[in-house]
C-alpha cells in the first residue's frame, strides 16, 4: 500500500555554491510512503507524516546553510571563539564568504554538490530511521514552485527573531510582483531580479568593523577590501558573515519581507516621484507582504 502527502513543507534554507556562491533556496516536499497496513490499517497516521515527519526535515535542513563537505570550496572547523559554534570558509567564483555562528545553522550535506537529489538522500536516511518497522519505502519529492515571472534568490538573517530565521545565511526562492500606477511592469520585476539574483541581504544596523569580526585564523589572512562584515548576537549565539560586495544589498532597514516591499518601494518612488507603486514581495513559496507607496 502507498500514502502519500503532496506539499508537506517548503524547505527555506541556503547553500554554498562553488560557482554562485550563497544562494539562497525554497523547495517544496512531497512524501510517499509504502507499507503494510498497521493495527489501525493505516501506513502511517497522516497527523505522524505531518507533524513527525516535517519536524525531521525542518530540524535537518529547514533555515540552515546547507554545505557540500566534500567539496574542496568548502572548510568547517570548530570555533576557537566560542563553545558549540563553527568557522565556515566558502570560496566561489563570485566571491569567498566566511562566516562563524552556531552549529544548529550549517547542515553538513555528504556530496560534493547540493542538489535536490543530495538532500533528497540526505533527509531519506534521517527520516528513514526514524520510521515504524511496517512503513518499507519512503520516497521523497523535493521541488522548487514553477514560478511563470522572474524571481530572485537572497539569503538573509533576522537577529531579532526568536525561532531559526535568526540565523544569518538561510534563505528563500522568490517571485516579485511589482505594479506602477496600477499596471504590473515586468521590466521592473526583471530590474530587481538581476539585482536581486543571488545576493546576501544585510542591514545596515548589523554592519561591525573588520576589527571585531569572529572568523576563523583563514577567513582572517584572507579578507580583501572587497568584503564589508555583519554581526549580533541572537538567542541561538553569536552569528559573523564577511560578504564579497558584488553580492551584497545593504538595506537601511531589517529584512523582514514586509520591510522588504517597503524597501523596494521606496526606492522606486524615490525614482519617479510622480508614480505610485504597490510592491507584492514573497519570501519563498505562498506568503509574502504587499507595500503600497
Ligand atoms: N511577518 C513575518 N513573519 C516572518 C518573517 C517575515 O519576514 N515576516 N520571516 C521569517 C523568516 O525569515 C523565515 O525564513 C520564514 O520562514 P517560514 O517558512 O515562514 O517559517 P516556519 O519554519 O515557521 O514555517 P514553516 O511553514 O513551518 O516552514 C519568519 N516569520
Amino acid at each position: 500500500m502507498q500514502l502519500f502527502v503532496d506539499d508537506l513543507t517548503v524547505i527555506d534554507f541556503s547553500y554554498a555554491c562553488p560557482n554562485r556562491g550563497i544562494v539562497g533556496e525554497s523547495w517544496i516536499v512531497d512524501v510517499l510512503l509504502k507499507g503494510d497496513l498497521n493495527e489501525q490499517s493505516m501506513v502511517l497516521d497522516f497527523g505522524v507524516v505531518k507533524k513527525q515527519i516535517k519536524a525531521i526535515i525542518d530540524a535537518a535542513v529547514d533555515h540552515k546553510l546547507l554545505l557540500p563537505i566534500l567539496c574542496e570550496s568548502v572548510t568547517a572547523t570548530t570555533s576557537k571563539h566560542r563553545d558549540g559554534h563553527e568557522y565556515i570558509d566558502i570560496t566561489s567564483k563570485v566571491g569567498n564568504y566566511f562566516l562563524h555562528s552556531p552549529s544548529c545553522a550549517f547542515a553538513h550535506i555528504n556530496d560534493k554538490k547540493i542538489t535536490i537529489k543530495s538532500v533528497t538522500e540526505h533527509l531519506t536516511n534521517i527520516i528513514f530511521a526514524e520510521l515504524p518497522k511496517n512503513v518499507q519505502g519512503l520516497v521523497l519529492k523535493l521541488r522548487a514552485e514553477v514560478i511563470p515571472s522572474d524571481f530572485y534568490h537572497y539569503t538573509h538573517g533576522l537577529k531579532l527573531h526568536d525561532g531559526n530565521c535568526q540565523r544569518i545565511a538561510h534563505g528563500h526562492r522568490s517571485k516579485i510582483k511589482l505594479y506602477e500606477n496600477d499596471k504590473r511592469s515586468e521590466t521592473l520585476e526583471h530590474f530587481w531580479c538581476q539585482r536581486w539574483e543571488d545576493i546576501y541581504i544585510a542591514s545596515e544596523s548589523d554592519r561591525v568593523a573588520k576589527e571585531s569580526i569572529e572568523l576563523s585564523p583563514n577567513a582572517m589572512q584572507s579578507l580583501t577590501d572587497n568584503h564589508q562584515y555583519f554581526a549580533y548576537h541572537a538567542p541561538q549565539g553569536r552569528f559573523d558573515i564577511a560578504v564579497p560586495s558584488n553580492k551584497l544589498e545593504v538595506v537601511d532597514c531589517d529584512s523582514t519581507v514586509e520591510l522588504l516591499a517597503d524597501y523596494i518601494a521606496r526606492q522606486l518612488k524615490k525614482a519617479k516621484p510622480e508614480n505610485s507603486y504597490q510592491v507584492v514581495a514573497y519570501e519563498g513559496v505562498a506568503k509574502g507582504a504587499i507595500a503600497n507607496v
